[in-house]
């Protein structure tokens, strides 16, 4: 038994976690994921057989122990990364199977990221930072959307500041606006709260939490805080590289008791 207790779809290794909340295709994919860093004494399984489903339209926090290989999975489903072995799908495109302007094309059109470290451009404006990725594509950008979007983040009187004119928060709602902006069909969220205080994480937590409520938006998001994996609308717990528990409609105080059988166990297996 792992450690979370039970779960409905026991594999040989770890738990192969599907959509529950809706029918149709998912907006990503991935099918018996392996990452292997290094060889012989030091190597290292980040990812050992993982599979996993993004339902369109919904919200999913990725939670584990510090090493469980978040960061690894994110990076190979948000073509960041290549993957050991298996499969990668965003929509029904499999990525190993594209060359390297094919992948640039997709991150571009068909991805959104938001990063801990806000990774915005210092030369450029709020607004600038926005629309990059349609200017770099070329896209006109929809005048409409692009006041929805920066309505919804709040930033109509900073679109002219640069980011070093902006708090934390701030900036971290310009790169929301800018993974939002070019309305890909997921967005990836590697601890978008980690570098904000409560206030700033509850307004970008909001944010992307209205973005699928109101947009569609499909996002996945890497957490350690209990309190943002419980805006999700399920949560999933990697261990070891392992999918080993799935919490639909979480709360923090359940992911929070999650967490600490998981503690408990490992204590327990150490001692
Ligand atoms: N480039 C690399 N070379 C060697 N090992 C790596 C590399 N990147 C990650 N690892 C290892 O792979 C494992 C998974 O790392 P990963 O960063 O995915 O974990 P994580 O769950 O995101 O951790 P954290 O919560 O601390 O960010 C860890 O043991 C890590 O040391």
């Amino acid at each position: 038994m792992h450690p979370y207790g039970g779960h409905s779809e026991q594999r040989d290794r770890g738990v192969t976690v599907t959509s529950t909340h809706q029918a149709g295709p998912p907006a990503a994919h991935a099918v018996d994921l392996t990452k292997v860093y290094g060889s012989g004494d030091t190597q290292v399984v980040a990812l050992g057989g993982v599979s996993v489903e993004f339902t369109a339209g919904q919200f999913t926090a990725i939670m584990g122990p510090s090493g469980s290989g978040k960061s690894t999975l994110m990076h190979c489903m948000a073509a960041l990364d290549t993957p050991s072995t298996g499969q990668v799908f965003i929509g029904d495109v499999e990525l190993s199977s594209l060359n390297d302007k094919k992948l640039t094309r997709i991150r571009r059109d068909r991805l959104g990221f938001i990063f801990q470290a806000f990774n915005l451009v210092p030369t450029l404006t709020a607004q600038e930072n926005i629309t990059l990725p349609l200017d770099i594509a070329g896209t006109k950008v929809d005048q409409e959307w692009f006041a929805t979007v920066v309505a919804t983040v709040g930033l109509g009187d900073r679109l002219k500041h640069k980011p070093n004119e902006l708090s934390g928060g701030q900036q971290q709602r310009v790169a929301c606006a800018r993974a939002l902006v070019s309305q890909p069909d997921i967005i990836f969220a590697d601890e978008p709260t980690g570098n904000l205080d409560s206030r700033s994480s509850a307004e970008i937590l909001a944010f992307l939490r209205r973005s699928v409520r109101e947009f569609g938006q499909t996002i996945v998001m890497v957490t350690h805080d209990p309190g943002a994996a419980a805006h999700a609308d399920r949560v999933l717990f990697l261990a070891d590289g392992q999918f080993v528990d799935e919490m639909i409609d979480p709360t923090a105080e359940k992911v929070l008791e999650r967490m600490k059988s998981f503690d408990a166990t490992t204590a327990g297996q150490v001692a």
